[in-house]
């Protein structure tokens, strides 16, 4: 007998790194630049409004964000920039402002506070951009801004890819351009982003090795459009792949240029999904019965760790995700909060310092502690598809990157269920 499988099609909003990346060019770009279908949530209003205090002119309007660009580096005397909790702008910002008129100080909330900077902050003072930080190199921090003749730099981003987007994204306003050489790397897709993104608007920065080279330059104002984010795609996949459904998701497809959408493509077709990535959506149908990939290496897409976590009770056997020892500091420690929350709903994990592994189990209802992490929020509710009582501690902390995941989740679940 064939099953009867359910379609429905969920919208997702657009990338935030693809977003952050478009407002720091185009705040650096000769002339005006139109975003169309930027993701509006805390992360990237926080960014753009981080832009504009410093004197790179932003104004939002629904669906278009427009940037008033100055290759020559942010023109406020003084600022403080907010970073709320968002690690692009606390980690992309700060290089923005070394190129600036005047002094600024960045910030943000105690969560952001708490995530290094170091690498990041090295450096920027081997280009001699004066900088001062709080013990550790931990936020807020003092940035003096002037010129940056740039040359050649060495930088660890084995914690975080967003130190080396910092610097390919500044470069180009360098007077010489910036030779990276860099010791160590996580989330290398996110760095091909950068790059793909640079070359959108003029820029062409290549690897050598395992030294990214980038010349001198003014990036070319133009009109963007934001493609959707493959990371908050995650979850619509994955719910597709526990019910046994079919999900379509406008605004990705075969020219995404986020690594995330990997998730789909590799992690979820090894567990049985069938996965069609065509022009302008990407659909997935889950299975009868979803196959573990057995161990699955996530250092390239480790913001989907927590959306395999999130499904692998329902697998045919024990999933272990390793090499995501990064993921201990991002918005929480987040391998040992999402195997603290599937632990609450009596799934049995077992973890180390940079893996994890999940028993194959049927949830029960529990009180999840989101430690204010959206990830956290949005795999959970995944989990919660196929187990009654699953409620979390705070619902309103995916407003990081997506305000209204609860109420397209929802409509996803009611149009399936009407189909
Ligand atoms: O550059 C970016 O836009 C991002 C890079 C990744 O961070 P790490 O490089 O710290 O892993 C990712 O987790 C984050 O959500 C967004
Ligand atoms: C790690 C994340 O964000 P950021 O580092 O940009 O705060 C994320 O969105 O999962």
């Amino acid at each position: 007998m064939t099953r009867a499988i359910r379609q429905a099609t969920a919208r997702v909003p657009g990338s935030k790194s693809v977003t952050a990346r478009a407002l720091l060019i185009a705040a650096l770009a000769d002339g005006t630049t139109r975003l169309r279908e930027p993701l509006v949530a805390a992360d990237t209003v926080a960014f753009a409004e981080g832009v504009a205090s410093l004197g790179l002119p932003v104004t939002r309007d629904a669906g278009v964000w427009t940037v008033t660009g100055d290759p020559g580096g942010p023109s406020a005397a003084a600022a403080t920039v907010w970073c709320h909790d968002s690690g692009t702008a606390a980690r992309f910002l700060p290089a923005l402002a070394a190129l600036g008129r005047g002094e600024y100080v960045v910030d943000a909330s105690a969560q952001m506070r708490a995530r290094p900077m170091g690498p990041l902050l090295d450096a920027l003072r081997q280009l001699g951009v004066g900088v001062q930080a709080q013990e550790g190199d931990r936020l807020p921090l003092v940035v003096r801004g002037g010129r940056v003749s740039g040359g050649t730099v060495r930088l660890d981003a084995g914690v975080s890819s967003q130190y080396l987007t910092a610097l390919c994204l500044a470069a180009p306003a360098m007077e010489k351009g910036l030779r990276i050489e860099i010791e160590d790397i996580v989330s290398v897709p996110y760095v091909e982003l950068t790059l793909a993104m640079m070359r959108d608007f003029g820029v062409d920065a290549t690897w050598e090795g395992s030294t990214i080279v980038v010349p001198p330059g003014t990036y070319q104002a133009r009109e963007y459009r934001i493609e959707a984010d493959a990371s908050t795609a995650s979850y619509f996949f994955a719910a597709a792949a526990v019910t046994g459904n079919t999900v379509v998701v406008p605004g990705l497809g075969r020219h995404c240029v986020q690594g995330d959408l990997r998730f789909a493509t590799e992690v979820l077709a090894s567990m049985g999904c069938r996965v069609e990535v065509g022009a302008d959506e990407v659909a997935v149908t889950g299975p009868e019965r979803l196959r573990s990939p057995g161990e699955v290496v996530m250092r390239d897409i480790s913001d989907t760790m927590m959306t395999l976590a999130a499904i692998a009770p329902y697998a045919d056997a024990p999933v272990r995700i390793t090499d995501v020892a990064n993921c201990r500091v991002k918005e929480s420690d987040r391998i040992d909060a999402i195997t603290t929350a599937l632990g609450v709903c009596g799934i049995t994990t077992r973890t180390g310092p940079d893996w994890l592994e999940i028993e194959p189990g049927q949830p029960h209802g529990g009180v999840v502690e989101t430690r204010a992490d959206h990830r956290i929020a949005m795999s959970m509710s995944v989990t919660g598809l196929r187990a009654a009582g699953i409620e979390l501690d705070d619902p309103s902390c995916v407003a990081k990157t997506f305000p209204g995941f609860h109420e397209e989740f929802a409509a996803l679940r009611t149009a399936w269920a009407r189909s």
